[in-house]
């Protein structure tokens, strides 16, 4: 758990109904562009469901297992526990995070937070690092929670914790500095990468800004 901050630099998910290609051929140049970490998030209308689901997860996760990528499951708790995942991601409206810590033992723990009480109650179920979002406007996720920019990121750091954090929705190669600079260590991004014509370019100027934290254009 030591790197998982420089782990989160560049987050990365992705399901088959967020791209126009095959996803495993933009996870592949989302790798090699640079991103630090994935998240397999099958999800919305026609999303995969039973075998073709776990196929697709499974293949996923050989990519990144090739190039030393850790690899986090969206929700299904059982679909990360068949696969041997490095962990999950979990919202307010999925198992409880002290639930979900019993099931997974020590694999990585993310959690949404949307407030100082769910960031607090996020932690001491053993959450490993936070989701905070959306930052921006997003149009990937339906249900999303109203934008509130960073002012969560920022009373976080403001009030000495250190957990690590990640700003998701909306973000762009042009404002993925502003959501570092309120304090987050990563940036979580899914349309960014994967309806960009080249995944590649985009996860690198992506990786480039939250390393230089450099503005875009
Ligand atoms: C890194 C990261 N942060 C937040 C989310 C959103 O999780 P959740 O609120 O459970 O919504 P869904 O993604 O399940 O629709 C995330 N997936 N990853
Ligand atoms: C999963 C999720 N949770 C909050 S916003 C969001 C969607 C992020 O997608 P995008 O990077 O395309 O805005
Ligand atoms: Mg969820």
């Amino acid at each position: 758990m030591n790197h998982l901050r420089e782990m989160l630099k560049v987050y990365f998910i992705l399901g088959s109904t967020n791209c126009f290609k095959d996803p495993r051929e933009v996870l592949a140049e989302a790798i090699d562009g640079g991103i630090t970490m994935f998240q397999f998030r099958e999800k919305g209308d026609g999303a995969l469901t039973g075998v073709e689901k776990f196929n697709l997860a499974k293949d996923l996760q050989s990519l990144c297992r090739k190039k030393q990528i850790p690899f986090i499951v969206n929700d299904d708790i059982e679909l990360a526990l068949a696969l041997d995942a490095d962990g999950v991601h979990i919202g307010q409206e999925d198992e409880p995070a002290s639930v979900v810590r019993e099931k997974i033992g020590n694999k990585i723990l993310g959690v949404s937070v949307h407030s100082m009480e769910e960031a607090l109650a996020a932690l001491k179920d053993g959450a490993d690092y936070f989701g905070i979002g959306p930052v921006f406007p997003t149009k990937t996720k339906k249900d999303a929670k109203p934008t509130r920019g960073t002012t969560l990121i920022e009373e976080l750091r403001r009030k000495g914790y250190s957990t690590p954090i990640v700003g998701i929705g909306g973000i762009t190669t042009e404002n993925a500095s502003t959501v570092m600079a309120a304090g987050a260590d990563g940036i979580s991004v899914i349309s960014a990468i994967s309806h960009a014509s080249s995944p590649y370019e985009a996860a690198k100027i992506l990786r480039k800004r939250v390393e230089s934290g450099e503005k875009g254009i």
